[in-house]
């Protein structure tokens, strides 16, 4: 026997697994690489969160991704050779971070690696003509380079088997948070404010799983950072919300805005920044006249448009006036004026950080990644959201051995 199997195979065995869960997500800020020890599985499982750490980028790495991202048409060789150089960068990275917590790779179980998203194709956004009907994302950083880097047996590429199963490759949040967060107390909504928004709905736990599901909602930070790098190079994004606080909304704008379909599809919906860039946000500005608008006042408009296109979703699956409790995860969170946005936007709803909860807000993303890959080596497929389409009963991630 091949004795990556038999040390799999023991894995799934233990009544426990230390794995590092990474996540690239789509403001290209770092990779976040989440340490976890996992007890357990399936609805026992438990987290001890021991090291997270965002690794930033340097300005060449988002550069280089950059070129390919979300764009429709590229550089095949371009695309073909980031592959493996990001599989590279992020195992150097993993490397990085455990010499710093002075632990050697032999005692790490699992990397759990989601690569970087560099386009994601649902159905309704991509209607392309040749492929009526087909879901895709592709994501990048290939997980047999960790794996062979590192020498720690790598499981990648979760959402292909999402999409294999009728999802759309994403959320795949509520699968983590189902596991993690889900109480026997209340009804709870996870919201994740990353570049994309997205939230997961937790019914009580022992009440019917099936009720559990995640969307995106639509932008989160990526229409207010691209804005600002456009207006003003220097800067990566609004610090707390400063920019957007000293603007006015510009009511036709931000109605234009909203129109998009997206805004009303059904539910679970899933979408990226190959809508939601700089191209959408000038095309309404000149539909509206609004091309002269001062940064502040931009900002302003495309707080109150993340903030409305969260809360048209949670309205379209709870009705008119929803009173959950909100708990947010994700860089918006640090952002005081979406946060404010959001509270009056579902005046009844209750809203903190996930921190409240346990769970570190930046973490919670690698840490997913981190729970897939121990319910796909320990677990069962997860049966979750079964009563709704697009969320498949699956277990997900592909296994990359180091030799
Ligand atoms: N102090 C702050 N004030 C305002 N915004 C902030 C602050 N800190 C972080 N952010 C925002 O959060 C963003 C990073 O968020 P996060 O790391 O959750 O995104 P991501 O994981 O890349 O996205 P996604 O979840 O869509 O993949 C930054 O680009 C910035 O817009
Ligand atoms: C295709 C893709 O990478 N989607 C990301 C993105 O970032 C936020 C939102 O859009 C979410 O749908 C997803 O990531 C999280 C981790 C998810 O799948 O739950």
């Amino acid at each position: 026997m091949n004795p990556h199997l038999h040390r799999l195979y023991q894995l799934a065995q233990q009544p426990s697994r230390r794995i590092v869960g990474l996540m690239s997500g789509t403001s290209l800020d770092g990779l976040d690489v989440a340490l976890c020890r996992l007890h357990g599985h399936g609805t026992n499982t438990r987290l001890e969160l021991e090291q997270f750490v965002t690794v930033p980028y340097t300005d060449e790495v988002r550069h280089r991704i950059r070129q390919v991202f979300a764009r429709e048409q590229v550089s095949l060789e371009y695309l073909t050779l980031l592959n493996p150089w990001l599989g590279h960068l992020h195992a150097d990275m993993v490397l990085q971070c455990l010499q710093q917590w002075q632990i050697p790779p032999a005692e790490v179980d699992l990397i759990a690696s989601h690569g970087q998203t560099v386009y994601h194709a649902p159905v309704h956004q991509h209607q392309h003509p040749d492929f009526p009907g087909t879901n895709a994302t592709l994501q990048l950083g290939d997980a047999d380079h960790l794996a062979v880097r590192t020498g720690i047996i790598t499981l990648s590429d979760f959402r292909q088997k999402h999409i294999a199963a009728g999802g759309e490759g994403a959320p795949l949040a509520a699968y983590g948070d189902y596991l993690l967060l889900s109480s026997p107390q209340e009804e709870r909504l996870l919201l994740n404010l990353g570049g994309i928004a997205n939230f997961t709905y937790l019914p009580r736990a022992g009440q019917d799983a099936r009720m559990a599901f995640s969307t995106d909602t639509g932008p989160g930070n990526t229409l207010l950072d691209a804005t600002v790098r456009r207006h003003q190079p220097a800067l990566s994004y609004d610090e707390d919300g400063h920019l957007a606080a000293a603007g006015t909304v510009q009511e036709a704008l931000r109605t234009e805005l909203l129109a998009h379909p997206f805004f009303q599809a059904p539910l679970p919906r899933t979408t990226g920044p190959e809508l939601f860039n700089s191209a959408y946000v000038q095309a309404a500005q000149e539909r509206t006249r609004t091309t002269g608008l001062p940064l502040e006042d931009l900002l302003a408009t495309l707080v109150e448009v993340s903030a409305a296109g969260v809360a048209q979703a949670v309205r379209q699956a709870f009705g008119a006036t929803p009173t959950l409790a909100v708990y947010v995860s994700g860089g918006g969170a640090h952002n005081p004026t979406l946060m404010a946005a959001l509270q009056q936007q579902l005046p009844a709803c209750r809203f903190t950080t996930t921190a409240a909860l346990g769970m570190l807000p930046d973490a919670k993303e690698a840490i997913l990644f981190a729970v897939l890959a121990n319910e796909a080596v320990a677990g069962q497929p997860l049966s979750i959201g079964s009563g709704r389409q697009r969320v498949p009963a699956v277990s997900m991630g592909k296994i990359s051995l180091p030799a």
